[in-house]
């Protein structure tokens, strides 16, 4: 789909140079969309959503006011996706960190308004001669995403060739969050976790989720709801067919070195739902897989 701005019934679709929207912004192309329901940003690079402020609300993501946004390089906020693999390749740890999709311009295939107003943008990738080199696989990979008051992302992942295929994936949402004091996360009390902080050993999590400093937790088959309480209002994440939980929040001592987050490390944490570890998939020639994971501002 070729697309300069598209005006529809009642939302708006332009697509939109990242600096004319950031100072000091590089050369991304990126979807700027307004409905009655909402404002989205969305970057092509990745097929990443940078923004979502239902109406008259503040947003729900987190974008760094650091980021470049140089292609190639991944942006740091929103919701990236890792695909087709997250975090270290447990088979290759030489491999990119996170996959390789987060990093490359997907292909936008269609939008659609829904007769409630809300818009549904769809996104397609499929590897190239240089990602087959370092993951042999031939899968593609649509989004969709959903826009209304309520913000879904739909991500199925189809092994369309011969071989059976590992793969584990999240959706890396970055929350912005008005401070970590006392900032809780629900829904995770009673679950056993492995600690990325401590060579992924396995503990309990007794209760909420405080963040008290580095935070970097993996629950395994958890599905569910997770509940961020802050002061002014609570973040709902739900899904299915994205049953790993990870929570992280580098802390201040570990942003300083990261030169996109810096002293912004109390301004977010990332929920993030995915198929990894224990749950990751072996997807047989023909099969399909479906994640659909919703995000929600609720008082
Ligand atoms: O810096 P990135 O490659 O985007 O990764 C950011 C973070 O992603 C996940 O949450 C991992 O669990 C963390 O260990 C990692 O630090």
């Amino acid at each position: 789909m070729v697309l300069d701005a598209l005006e529809l019934v009642s939302a708006t679709v332009k697509l939109v140079p990242v600096r004319s929207l950031f100072t000091g912004a590089g050369d991304l192309p990126i979807l700027e969309c307004t409905t009655a329901k909402c404002r989205a940003l969305i970057s092509l690079q990745g097929a990443q959503v940078l923004s979502f402020c239902p109406t008259g609300e503040d947003d729900l993501l987190w974008l760094s006011p650091l980021e470049s946004f140089e292609p190639g390089k991944a942006i740091r906020g929103g919701i990236p996706l890792c695909l087709p693999w997250f975090g270290v390749n447990r088979r290759e740890p030489e491999l990119p960190k996170h996959g390789f999709t987060r990093n490359q311009s997907w292909v936008l295939d269609n939008i659609a308004e829904s007769a409630d107003g809300s818009l549904e943008i769809s996104f397609l990738f499929q590897p190239s001669e240089a990602d087959l080199h370092i993951f042999p696989y031939f899968f593609s990979a649509q989004l969709t995403i959903l826009l209304g008051s309520e913000l879904t992302l739909s991500l199925s992942v189809r092994n369309n060739g011969d071989e059976t295929m590992p793969l584990s994936f999240a959706m890396h949402s970055y929350f912005a969050v008005s401070g970590l004091s006392g900032l809780g996360l629900n829904g995770v009390e009673g679950a056993e976790y492995l600690d990325n902080c401590q060579q992924l050993e396995r503990f309990t999590q007794d209760e909420a989720l405080y963040f008290t400093g580095e935070i970097d937790r993996v629950y395994e088959g958890l599905s569910g709801q997770q509940c961020i309480n802050d002061t002014q209002r609570n973040i709902v994440i739900s899904g299915r067919g994205c049953d790993t939980v990870v929570v992280w929040n580098p802390g201040e001592a570990l942003a300083k070195d990261m030169a996109d987050v810096g002293p912004h490390f109390s301004e977010y944490v990332c929920v993030e739902r995915g198929m990894a570890f224990a749950d990751e998939l072996q997807l047989a020639p023909g099969q399909q897989h479906l994640a659909v994971m919703t995000v929600a501002q609720a008082r």
